[in-house]
């Protein structure tokens, strides 16, 4: 489903992001991208959603191989894939049922489907009461649910997540972290990079721990700690 091949970014100021990434995600994982702040997590996520590109090596998402993809296609590219943001990012002039319809809309899916497929999401992310309201009457939670229901509403075969529990107290996190599990049990393949280390450690998916631009761990069933370079070096230092 998502394969980085030596993967590396520099951006443009000279700071080395990522460093030889291999990566294979397959169809149907749910993986955890972890590491601390600055680690590299969100230039691989804005690497798969193609908004950078890298400055070495090949990244393949499904069908794609992203380093080829024409500019006009990047914006079809992106309708198929979910993308949920820290910071929930709805159209606040819209409602609840508007901001998932208006996703449905802009890849010209018929009324018919809309009508039928809208209610569905809602009740899925437990919001089918809430679908007149705007997203300014709604709590963080919720707020994200929406995004969480306008990321499924045209079946994705992948999901990213970037941070998803960011704004959210712990109850909530956990709400929306077995929603992203539902979401992945009904097939979708799921890619959520998050600091919640304690959701993490108990849900016992695969983790990739990224540190310095480099992976650190990949582990199946896994943990959010890990041994940061700085803790390897000393380490070797002392064996
Ligand atoms: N647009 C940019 N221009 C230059 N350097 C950048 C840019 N975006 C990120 N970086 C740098 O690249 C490195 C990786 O950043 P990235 O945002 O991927 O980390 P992250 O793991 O997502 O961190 P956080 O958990 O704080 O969001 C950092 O050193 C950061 O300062």
């Amino acid at each position: 489903m998502v394969k980085f091949i030596n993967v590396s970014k520099r951006y443009p100021n000279g700071v080395l992001a990522l460093t030889n990434i291999n990566l294979t995600i397959e169809k149907g994982e749910f993986v955890f991208l972890v590491g601390s702040s600055g680690a590299g997590k969100s230039t691989i996520v804005k690497l798969i959603l193609k908004e950078i590109d890298p400055t070495e090596g090949e990244i393949i998402v499904g069908e794609y191989k992203l380093t080829q993809l024409p500019k006009r296609e990047i914006p079809y590219y992106r309708r198929k894939i979910g993308i949920v943001f820290q910071d929930f990012r709805l159209l606040p002039n819209k409602t609840v049922y508007e901001n998932v319809e208006f996703a449905m809309q802009i890849t010209g899916t018929p009324a018919k489907i809309i009508r039928r497929q809208v209610p569905y999401v809602l009740s899925l992310v437990g919001l089918a009461h809430k679908a007149k309201c705007y997203p300014h009457e709604l709590s963080g939670g919720e707020q994200q649910r929406v995004a969480l229901a306008r990321a499924i509403v045209n079946k994705p075969n992948l999901l990213v997540a970037d941070e998803p529990t960011g704004n959210l107290d712990p109850d909530t996190s956990w709400e929306i972290m077995k929603l992203l599990e539902d979401i992945n049990k009904r097939g979708t393949t799921v890619l959520v990079a998050t600091h919640a280390k304690e959701i993490v450690d108990s849900m016992r998916k695969r983790v990739v721990a990224i540190d310095c631009g480099r992976i650190v761990k990949d582990q199946h069933r896994g943990v959010y700690s890990y041994e940061s370079s700085d803790n390897q070096v000393l380490l070797q230092r002392w064996i």
